[in-house]
């Protein structure tokens, strides 16, 4: 069983990934980008802030391929239930986003297109939604104003996959307490699994 926590930065998934380590302590707990090499090249990119958004979305979907074959998909085969912090959908809606400038017509479908020969489908995604300004309040940055611009072209995108796989997908209001969304995502968890 793979479950997926998704949202904007500051939606609070980190937070709740960590609260449910507690809660499952024989699952998997994973997370994109990840500790690897690949993930320390993902890193690197996001703090140039000349990083070719291209260039960056083959960084992020060769760390995801690594992902899949290092971590995720053993797990998977061994039984474990694997909860990552972030997956496939964040490319989907953030570099649909850095996308959207360039040449490519439908950059979240282009983005989409090139995970489906490879990826592994989420069983369960969790999407804690928050609105851009809150977001970009709580995750701090560098201008809160773009950032939160920003934001809200990655949230439209994250409506178009909710839109497009609504069975998969399950919405937490995450402007409510930390102790809330724990509560709403466990109440959900523990449905599956
Ligand atoms: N439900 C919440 N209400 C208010 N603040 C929160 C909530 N959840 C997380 N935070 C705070 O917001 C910031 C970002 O949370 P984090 O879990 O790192 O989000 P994400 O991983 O989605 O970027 C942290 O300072 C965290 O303490
Ligand atoms: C996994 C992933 C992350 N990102 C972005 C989201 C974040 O701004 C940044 C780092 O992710 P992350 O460390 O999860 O940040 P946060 O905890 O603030 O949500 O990378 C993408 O643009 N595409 C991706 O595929």
């Amino acid at each position: 069983m793979l479950v997926t926590l998704e949202g904007l930065d500051g939606s609070g998934k980190t937070t709740v990934w960590e609260s449910l380590q507690e809660t499952y302590p024989d699952a998997v707990f994973t997370r994109e980008p990840t500790e690897s090499w690949y993930g320390d090249a993902v890193y690197r990119s996001i703090n140039a802030d000349d990083a070719d958004p291209l260039a960056e979305l083959f960084l992020y979907t060769a760390d995801h391929a690594d992902h899949l074959s290092r971590v995720v998909r053993p797990a998977l085969a061994d039984g474990d239930v694997v909860i990552s912090d972030r997956y496939s959908d964040s490319r989907y809606a953030y570099q649909g986003a850095t996308l959207a400038d360039g040449e490519i017509d439908d950059p979240l479908d282009y983005v989409r297109s090139i995970h489906e020969p490879f990826t592994r489908r989420p069983d369960l995604t969790i999407y804690l939604d928050i609105d851009p300004e809150t977001a970009a309040e709580r995750s701090g940055g560098t201008n809160k104003f773009e950032r939160a611009a920003y934001l809200r072209q990655v949230r439209d995108n994250y409506e178009r996959l909710i839109d497009a796989d609504p069975e998969r997908f399950v919405r937490i209001d995450a402007s409510q307490s930390p102790e809330a969304v724990a509560t709403a995502v466990r109440e959900q968890l523990a449905a599956i699994l």
